[in-house]
């Protein structure tokens, strides 16, 4: 037992009784759970020197050399459990670490718990935060990353107007992912990539990177200047949302973007990008974990029916009507010294046509990387 500072008293996940079965053992502790354990598990989690490697983290043995060996006797107080195994290996385990491994509270433990939103609504709930703030203070850090993990959006305010800037924010997100578009950007209307980002057009809102094995994980867009003329407004909507909302209404459109792989490419003179994925990606238990929605990078595609084909355009036409819908997009006007950062796996994107000399900068980070500063900051496992 241990009690915090404000005198709650937490239960340590504390042995209470340790049972040797057919190999395996089970374990109850203090708190009622009881987890049993495989004994090739057990031994493949044995933490002695000559088992694993303390200072890298990693195994010091092949799966192969598990050896097929059994429990021999167990000695245990109410923090650790020795085994002793068939082969005279001693294995030492902590009740901390056992206790992790109840299967669904592991499982529980990897969920990401997005909050949907429905337009301007937002405007209010997203991070906003003085870039000092954010880039000197692991509060300020929390509140991004929190901020991402919740709601796919968080603002930087006060950043330089400068490339240079932006980019010590794009490194503190997790870092500067290249691609083909360079590593920092910096965009105008000048035709520097085969793609209509590099024009004054409007486009409507979309995930990048539909044509990439791995779309990025955020977008980071900084409005330097924009100067002479009107329009360029950002857009953003909850991917999340509409996919909801095309599940209640039109579920057989959600079955079949869950499922058909809709074929995306990007194409210049040196490049030919080319990738086939659902527009909704689910994980096992059926949660959505990504959007990859975008009309203007979609392939030209041949289709096994005119059954298949017309349902590619409903459910497609279905799921934009709800991105489409003013009411359920934010939309406002990016100015220099604010730095707007984006789930690309979850928020779409895009902009009002525009006038005059608009310049941004910004830049990709991968979601393995801007994860990862997450589950440092301790905010996911
Ligand atoms: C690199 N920068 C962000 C400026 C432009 C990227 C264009 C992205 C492309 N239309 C897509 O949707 O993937
Ligand atoms: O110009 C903008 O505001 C956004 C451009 C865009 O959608 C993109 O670069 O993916």
């Amino acid at each position: 037992m241990w009690r915090h500072r404000n005198n709650i008293v937490s239960v340590m996940n504390v042995l209470d009784s340790v049972s040797v079965l057919d190999k395996s053992l089970s374990i109850k502790f203090e708190d009622g759970t009881s987890i049993a354990y495989e004994d090739c598990w057990l031994r493949d989690h044995c933490r002695c020197s000559c088992c694993y490697h303390a200072d890298t983290f990693q195994r010091a043995h092949h799966l192969l050399d598990i050896p097929d060996v059994t429990i021999s006797s167990v000695l245990y107080d109410k923090q650790t459990l020795q085994i002793t195994w068939s082969d005279n290996h001693v294995s030492n385990y902590k009740a901390q670490f056992l206790a992790n491994f109840n299967y669904e509270k592991w499982k529980n433990s990897k969920k990401l718990t997005p909050i949907i939103w429905r337009g301007l609504e937002i405007a209010d709930r997203v991070a906003k935060i003085h870039v000092n703030k954010f880039l000197n203070s692991d509060e300020g850090a929390k509140t991004v990353f929190k901020s991402l993990l919740d709601y796919g959006v968080a603002l930087i305010e006060n950043v330089d107007v400068s490339v240079e800037a932006t980019e010590k924010v794009c490194n503190a997100l997790g870092g500067v992912q290249h691609t083909m578009f360079g590593g920092m950007w910096r965009f105008t209307t000048v035709q520097d990539h085969a793609d209509t980002a590099y024009t004054n057009l409007p486009l409507t809102v979309h995930n990048d990177n539909t044509y990439f094995t791995e779309a990025a994980g955020l977008q980071i867009l900084h409005c330097l200047e924009h100067t002479n003329g009107t329009g360029g407004e950002t857009l953003l909507v909850d991917g999340f949302y509409g996919a909801t909302l095309l599940k209640d209404q039109h579920p057989d459109d959600y079955d079949f973007l869950t499922k058909f792989d809709v074929e995306a490419e990007y194409m210049d003179d040196s490049h030919h990008y080319k990738y086939s994925a659902p527009v909704i990606r689910l994980n096992k238990m059926k949660e959505i974990i990504q959007i990859r929605f975008n009309v203007y990078d979609r392939s030209t595609m041949a289709f096994s029916s005119r059954e298949e084909c017309k349902t590619y355009y409903r459910s497609l036409r279905n799921l934009s009507k709800y991105y489409e819908n003013p009411e359920f997009q934010w939309k406002f006007k990016l100015k220099p010294g604010l730095v707007m950062v984006m789930d690309n796996f979850r928020v779409l994107h895009g902009r009002t046509g525009f006038s005059g000399k608009r310049v941004l900068c910004g830049s990709y980070v991968s979601r393995s990387d801007w994860l990862n500063k997450a589950r440092t900051l301790r905010l996911i496992q």
